[in-house]
């Protein structure tokens, strides 16, 4: 499977804390973001580096440098832009590409409004970002979209994973790894993650809470 659980001690710390009912708007949304810089230095430990030569406080100094793809970053509206602060953390020179879905509460297919893509995708990295992967229809959505636009690496950190989403990407796209900092036990008859953290965009954006359980 490719999916990876950070089971670090900061990330399981602050996730505990995202889990609480009573949780504020703006709690939510530092954690979410501080999870995201965590996952994002976890998911880009592989990223190839160079070295090169340049004029030092005492001389020339052999330096390393980012090689290879450069990286966009694709949150998924809304509640994607709920990790992009604490991904661009760590990588600020990153390009934005927005998909923009909402999953159909009926049915849980996902339904695309936005498609906003940076070009050169086929020699980026495209690292999707949405805080949960539940029955992983958004996700598969999205990984499609980036495929048909020339997208080749691409990797997808959530803050919380389902099974059943995680089987989902994997069938669909085998070769994209998910790093999330959660797997969860399953998903409820509302199609939302347990014990997850109910709806991640309202909480986000100080939405409405739905009945989700
Ligand atoms: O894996 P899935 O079953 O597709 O569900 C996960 C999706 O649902 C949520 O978004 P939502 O559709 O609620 O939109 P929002 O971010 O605008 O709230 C979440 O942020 C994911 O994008
Ligand atoms: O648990 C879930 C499932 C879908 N969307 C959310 O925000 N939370
Ligand atoms: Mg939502």
């Amino acid at each position: 499977m490719n999916i990876k659980e950070i089971r670090h001690p900061l990330i399981r710390h602050k996730l505990g804390l995202m889990r609480r009912a009573d949780i504020s708007t703006k709690n939510f949304r530092e954690l979410a973001q501080e999870v995201a810089a965590l996952l994002t230095y976890e998911a880009t430990q592989d990223m190839p580096v160079e070295t090169h030569s340049i004029e030092g406080w005492c001389g020339q100094v052999e330096v390393e440098k980012l090689s290879g793809k450069k990286v966009t970053v694709v949150p998924i509206l809304r509640a994607g832009l709920g990790m992009l602060d604490g991904v661009l953390s760590l990588i600020p020179s990153a390009k934005v590409s927005v998909i923009g879905l909402v999953r159909n509460e009926q049915t849980l297919e996902a339904d695309a409004y936005l498609e906003k893509l940076v070009g050169e995708l086929n020699q980026r990295m495209a690292l999707i970002i949405d805080p949960m992967l539940a029955t992983g229809g958004s996700m598969v959505a999205t990984i499609d979209m980036l495929k048909r636009a020339g997208a080749r690496e691409i990797r997808a950190l959530v803050l919380v994973a389902a099974p059943e989403g995680i089987e989902r990407v994997n069938a669909a796209h085998p070769d994209v790894q998910i790093y999330t900092a959660s797997i969860d036990q399953r998903l409820n008859e509302h199609g939302y993650i347990i014990p997850g953290l109910g709806d991640a965009g309202d909480k986000i954006f100080g939405t409405k809470q739905k009945d989700t359980h």
